[in-house]
């Protein structure tokens, strides 16, 4: 019998003189070796996919992180600071793509810039700069540190009792995890719960509520080493039993 088909949505990113459709290796391990499904790389060709032809494929998404900033425009705002990356291609890929795959029940998982792009793509908004609003702390990594260190745990989240998150966590109250974010959930958009927020009261985790299925979002990025934790090895475990549900459904 096949394993699940999960789609890890790409990004575009120049090497060299040359634009490619990128996926990092950690995502993409984690779904296979975490997960214990196929990954399937999908080309962030915007309104040129084939949305119909992918859903059909798929029995589970997951959502990367990316150094690239959801755009702006996209909830409404001006782009604050725009010498920090965006990803245009990749925008119009994945919010019709998680939209229709939450319509279609499949599984989700959102990681970091997946975790805001699920919000933007459901209506929520994001603070474009975490660190400079009145109260929050500076959720960024050390660009000048290691990946080693910048990965690391840095700050708790707070899980909320009876979440999703706690219970496939076998009832933790709270978790450390690493941080390596500018931006930030400012509106969680209607239909989505907290699951998790960070000592500041920054949203960490939520669920779309009505889901059919498994649609968890986490701002950290349990993908890291993903092996050496517990609870991303839970969470990946997690994901893909509920990929593997989804398509014995089909
Ligand atoms: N650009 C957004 C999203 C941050 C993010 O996804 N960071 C991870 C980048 C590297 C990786 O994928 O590990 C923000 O700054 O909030």
């Amino acid at each position: 019998m096949r394993s699940p088909i999960v789609l890890v949505p790409a990004c575009v990113n120049r090497i060299g003189a040359h634009p490619y459709h990128t996926a990092q290796l950690k995502y993409v391990a984690a779904v296979a070796d975490g997960a214990h499904c196929t990954p399937l790389i999908v080309p962030a060709l915007g309104a040129n996919t084939d949305f119909e032809a992918l859903l059909a494929l798929a029995d589970g998404i997951m959502l990367t992180g990316s150094p690239s900033n959801v755009h702006a425009s996209l909830y409404g705002e001006d782009v604050l600071d725009p010498s920090l990356p965006q990803d245009a291609a990749r925008d119009a890929t994945t919010l019709p793509l998680i939209r229709a795959a939450i319509k279609r029940g499949i599984p989700m998982l959102a990681i970091c810039r997946g975790f805001q792009e699920v919000n933007v793509a459901l209506g929520g908004s994001l603070h474009q700069a975490v660190h400079a609003v009145p109260g929050m702390a500076d959720h960024r990594e050390h660009k000048e540190h290691t990946l080693d260190q910048q990965y690391a745990p840095s700050h708790r989240v707070l899980l909320d009792p009876g979440g999703r998150m706690t219970q496939l966590l076998g009832g933790a109250a709270e978790i450390m995890v690493n941080s390596l974010h500018g931006q930030g959930i400012h509106r969680l958009a209607p239909g989505l719960v907290a699951e998790a927020h960070a000592d500041d009261g920054l949203v960490e985790a939520y669920r779309v509520a009505d889901a059919k299925g498994f649609s968890l979002a986490v701002q950290w990025h349990p993908e890291w080493r993903f092996s050496e934790n517990p609870d991303s090895v839970k969470l990946f475990r997690a994901f893909g039993d509920a990929c593997r549900a989804y398509k014995a459904t089909r």
